[in-house]
């Protein structure tokens, strides 16, 4: 890529573009355990960049109903080394709230609700477990952490702080209408969408643009509805292989991962594809 690079993230590159546009560049690296492994799994990137597209598409009556937009200009008029995997994007000025939407009990927010009975502001019923199902999506914003460090979570009062009450109310409102358009047709596809980050900024008019990738097992939890059982961390819907096979290897999750066997990145790359298939109604190509 001869683009100026502006931002790296685990598996993902941000390029300027020139005016006023930015190419989003999802690789094949695939992370687990907070570790990025050496194996690429083929077409990961392209997959979740054809998700993303399609998502834009599906939720675009969600934004116009707040009056906001999406970053996407193109997804085909992208160089040619990084085609079906690249989005060329507006620049906005992006805020920084990495707004969470939950609408099921796991992972910190289970540790959250044990130690408080709530969630941020949200109080939640008792006997909630891992994997429940909450009674509401909950808005659970963070802030951006530095490279390799977790976001930190943070209550609606400090989004007030960092954006403005009039911002941070659209930012909650939005993010769940989104979440619950999404947590339906993931549904009617047998994917549960258990929780999702959005990122959102300013365009040039000033007005609010949701940003980033959308709705993608890299920004969410998916899980198989059919097997859905709380009391237990969920399998995931498209890492369970890599991370069992993971376990069962003897990785220590300290030292360098080691490189995953080819029936794994098969396994693991027809969970991609399955994930898009099942969600689009249509062929991966
Ligand atoms: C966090 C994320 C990231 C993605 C990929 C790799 C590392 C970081 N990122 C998004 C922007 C960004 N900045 C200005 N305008 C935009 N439309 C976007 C977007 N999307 C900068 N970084």
């Amino acid at each position: 890529m001869d683009l100026p690079l502006v931002a790296r993230g685990k598996v993902r590159e941000v390029y300027d573009a020139g005016d006023d546009r930015l190419l989003l560049v999802a690789s094949d690296r695939i992370s687990a355990y907070d570790h990025v492994l050496p194996t690429p799994i083929p077409d990961k990137g392209r997959v979740l960049t054809q998700l993303s597209v399609w998502w834009f598409e599906q939720l675009t009556p969600v934004l116009s109903a707040f009056g906001a937009t999406h970053h996407l200009v193109s997804a085909t008029d992208v160089p040619a080394g990084v085609a079906g995997r690249a989005m060329l994007v507006r620049r906005l000025d992006m805020l920084p709230v990495e707004c969470v939407a939950r609408g099921y009990l796991s992972g910190s927010g289970t540790v959250e609700y044990s130690r408080t009975g709530s969630i941020r502001d949200v109080t939640l019923p008792p006997g909630l477990v891992e994997g429940s199902r909450l009674p509401e999506p909950v808005f659970t914003p963070s802030t951006k952490a530095e490279v390799g460090e977790h976001d930190e979570a943070i209550d609606f009062a400090r989004v007030v702080s960092l954006v403005g009450a009039a911002r941070a109310e659209e930012l909650r409102e939005l993010t769940l209408a989104l979440y619950r358009r999404g947590a339906e047709v993931a549904a009617g596809a047998g994917i549960l969408l258990a929780d999702t980050k959005f990122e959102f900024g300013l365009g040039a008019d000033g007005g609010l643009v949701l940003g980033d990738e959308v709705l993608t097992p890299d920004s969410s939890r998916f899980w198989p509805a059919s097997s859905w059982a709380p009391g237990a961390p969920q399998p995931s819907f498209d890492k369970q292989y890599v991370r069992d096979w993971l376990t069962s290897s003897g990785w220590d999750r300290v030292s360098p991962p080691p490189e995953l066997p080819d029936d794994v990145v098969a396994a693991t790359r027809e969970r991609y594809v399955a994930a898009y298939e099942q969600l689009t109604g249509t062929s991966f190509r």
